[in-house]
């Protein structure tokens, strides 16, 4: 059976501002992409990765696929997040069983993780990791709260998002005018009911500057 990962890499980074797309910054020596790449490299359960990346990006790319040999392929990636992860399943199709799509700015994922996504597919055929509210939860409409949540029934989802195949590209082909901001939303619709997997908070992506400031610390601690 064959695991392959896409790696989500062609965002821009608005809203944490700058030229440089966070993904491709440092820290602490390595950029923020690699943290995955090097758990993806390590893992025995990931055959091979696909890399998206940004126009203007190619020589990071190329950079990338020499450094990392379970790299097989990089592309540019699409406008949108879901443009992006279409890209990486046409290059995927009829050669992988099972996909973990993930975001390059979400450094802090495990082989643990991985080993626990990868065996939960093969029974839920959709499994991600996430994170239970700590806070109480509202919903908001312009700067009014409507109603209180139950909070033990939000989960924060988090990536990498594992699916077999054929179900996740046939979500694509079915929902393909829309632009779900994450993968599981593609085949909820077909009914599935994707198992979470309860994770560490410390696997949170990198949104923001102040986001940047913990994922230092983070790494000077060495806890993730
Ligand atoms: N067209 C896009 C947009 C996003 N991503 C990737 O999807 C992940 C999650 O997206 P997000 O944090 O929203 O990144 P950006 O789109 O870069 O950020 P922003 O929305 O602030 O511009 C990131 O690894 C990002 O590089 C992508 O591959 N292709
Ligand atoms: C896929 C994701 O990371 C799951 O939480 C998230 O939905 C990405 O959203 P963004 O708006 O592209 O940051």
């Amino acid at each position: 059976m064959k695991i392959c990962a896409i790696l989500c890499a062609a965002g821009k980074g608005t809203r944490f501002g700058g030229d440089t797309p966070k993904q491709f910054l440092f820290l602490k020596g390595k950029m923020i992409i690699e943290y995955s790449l090097e758990m993806f490299e390590k893992s025995r359960f990931i055959d091979g990765v696909v890399l998206l990346v940004p126009q203007g990006f190619e020589d990071i790319a190329r950079s990338l696929k020499e450094k990392y040999s379970k790299v097989v392929y990089w592309d540019y990636g699409g406008k949108e997040r879901a443009d992006t992860v279409k890209k990486g399943l046409e290059i995927l199709k009829n050669k992988c069983d099972i996909v973990a799509i993930h975001d390059a700015a979400r450094p802090f994922i495990t082989l643990q993780l991985i080993e626990k996504l990868v065996k939960e597919v093969e029974v839920h055929f959709a499994v991600a990791p996430g994170i239970l509210a700590k806070d109480t939860v509202k919903f908001v409409v312009d700067g009014h709260i409507q109603k209180t949540l139950p909070r033990s029934n939000i989960c924060l989802i988090q990536t990498p998002q594992v699916f077999k195949f054929d179900l996740i590209y046939k979500g694509y082909e079915m929902f393909k005018n829309e632009l779900f901001t994450d993968d599981l939303q593609y085949v909820e619709l077909m009914g599935i009911k994707p198992k979470i997997i309860e994770n560490s908070s410390v696997n949170f992506k990198i949104t923001t500057k102040e986001d940047l400031l913990i994922a230092e610390a983070v790494v000077e601690k060495g806890y993730w």
